[in-house]
């Protein structure tokens, strides 16, 4: 079951659920969903001579980011073609038996923005700022501005509690991010050594 407005912010009276700050309940609370809004800080994918990005070296994924920061009143130009990582203004906290969707704004996405290219679900127990998969999939630059209302995220009631909801025990790289935050995907167990695997490779 999808939360409605009603059903949204009596779970953020509760408590369980927060979205933090949530400046304008008017304006970001919409019938299904709650807007959030685009931090200021980006990581960029930089070309290197390094001849690609082997997903499980940490190393080679740090060295094609650079962070940049954009004030807010400033604009940060998305190209065509283009792909970084943003992130949004609010900290959230989802409750063990809600998982929320991250979903971009039809106003953004009929200029060709697209918010999630691939991943856009957030756990049971997933606490921090939502890491944005920002690409311009049209032909014109479009400019965004820090503070303005980029996604939003909507909230699905699961039949019970998740058992090991994120954050309680494995993996859950993603905890607590605060900004955007490149692949930890070289943390994976399977990819860190446990014993079971080939070290030498
Ligand atoms: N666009 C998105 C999607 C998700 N998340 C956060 C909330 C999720 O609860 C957390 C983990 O997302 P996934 O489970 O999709 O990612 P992984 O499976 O790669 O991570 P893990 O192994 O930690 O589960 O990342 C995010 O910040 N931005």
């Amino acid at each position: 079951m999808i939360l409605s407005d009603a059903d949204i912010l009596s779970r953020l009276a509760d408590g369980d659920l927060a979205i933090e700050p949530l400046d304008d309940v008017d304006q970001q609370v919409q019938p299904a969903s709650v807007d959030l809004r685009l931090g200021g800080r980006f990581l960029e994918f930089q070309r290197t001579n390094i001849p690609c990005i082997h997903p499980t070296e940490a190393d080679e994924v740090g060295e094609y980011v650079t962070e940049t920061t954009v004030e807010e009143g400033d604009e940060f130009i998305l190209h065509p073609g283009d792909f970084v990582l943003g992130t949004t203004v609010e900290r959230v906290t989802i409750p063990d038996d809600l998982v929320a969707h991250v979903e971009g704004r039809s106003s953004l996405g009929r200029l060709a923005i697209v918010v999630h290219a691939t991943a856009g679900l957030c756990d049971p127990g997933y606490e921090g700022q939502i890491t944005l998969e920002l690409s311009n999939l049209g032909t014109a630059p479009v400019a965004l501005s820090p503070g303005m209302r980029v996604s939003q995220l909507t909230f699905t009631e699961l039949k019970s509690p998740a058992d090991r909801p994120y954050g309680a025990e494995r993996g859950s790289k993603y905890q607590n991010q605060d900004g955007p935050q490149a692949s930890r995907i070289g943390d994976d167990p399977e990819f860190a050594g446990d014993g079971s695997e080939d070290e030498t490779r």
